[in-house]
């Protein structure tokens, strides 16, 4: 793998790139994440944003351009938890502690201590994943990423599958947890709401190939943005007609465009 030459602690792209066979998903995407900050790509279904993450993760060979993690430990969440089928709740909250040779005692006493964060109380945590709902798998899910305490969080539609409601809570604790122990983390996502709730700068992605076709930046603290606020971002990005490309949506109305900058973005 190519290295950038950056000191501080951040991921860099650079010209990354990728084909599955003679098909490039993939094209030039550059993007640098210092510490603390909640990066979010968009994009339409197919546009390469999986593929992406599985480059940053390591789980796909790098074919094109560089790409450097400069943060020790990384950790990431996907749309389906993935959860083993034979191990109770606390032991799938524990698994990533196990396989850094925590002894028991101690990683089930940090698996308890993240889980009870998360509204996880003993009777659930001695549950197997099949036993759990489909929410109380998810709060599993983000509790095994983030007792490992990792500076660096790669989340995969993480929320995509949840009602609104468990969205809103999942989305309250991963807040709390980042203003508890600042990290970075890059979210992908179709969700342009979600985006805009969670992320200091959201990365639009356009298709075939995958690249990055504009970006805003959000410079409060997410944790303290209004639903209105929320709202406001949101239609000021689908007012944007490079956005409304992305997503193959028709041109805007030619009345009253709503300018992002009056609600606190501004274009990267
Ligand atoms: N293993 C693979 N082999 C061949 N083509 C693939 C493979 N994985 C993904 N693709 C194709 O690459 C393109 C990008 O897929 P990817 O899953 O990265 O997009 P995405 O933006 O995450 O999509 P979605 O939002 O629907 O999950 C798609 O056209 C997909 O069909």
């Amino acid at each position: 793998m190519a290295h950038i030459g950056v000191t501080a602690p951040a991921l860099e792209l650079a010209g990354v790139g990728h084909a599955y066979r003679a098909r490039t998903v993939l094209s030039g995407i550059d993007l640098h994440l210092p510490a603390g900050r909640i990066h979010a790509l968009v994009g339409p279904s197919g546009c390469g944003k999986t593929t992406l993450l599985h480059l940053v993760a390591g789980l796909l060979p790098l074919q094109d351009g560089a790409i450097r993690n400069g943060f020790a430990r990384s950790a990431c969440m996907f749309q389906q938890p993935r959860l083993l089928p034979w191990k109770s709740a606390l032991d799938n909250i524990a698994l990533g502690l196990k396989a850094r040779g925590v002894p028991r005692a101690a990683r089930h006493a940090q698996a308890r201590d993240q889980a009870r964060r998360f509204g996880l109380d003993d009777t659930a945590l001695a549950q197997y994943p099949q036993q759990l709902s489909g929410g109380m798998q998810s709060r599993v899910a983000l509790a095994r990423a983030l007792v490992l305490a990792p500076d660096l969080l790669l989340l995969d539609e993480a929320f995509s599958a949840l009602d609104v409601g468990l969205k809103a809570e999942l989305y309250r604790q991963l807040l709390a947890e980042q203003a508890r122990r600042p990290m970075a983390v890059l979210m992908i996502t179709h969700d342009l709401m979600e985006a805009v709730r969670l992320a200091h700068a959201v990365w639009v992605m356009a298709p075939e190939p995958g690249r990055i076709a504009t970006g805003f930046r959000f410079d409060d603290a997410p944790a303290q943005r209004t639903d209105a606020q929320v709202y406001a971002r949101t239609a000021g990005l689908l007012d944007d007609a490079t956005v409304r490309a992305c997503f193959g949506l028709d041109a805007p109305a030619p009345a009253a465009p709503l300018a992002l900058a009056a609600v606190g973005g501004l274009r990267c």
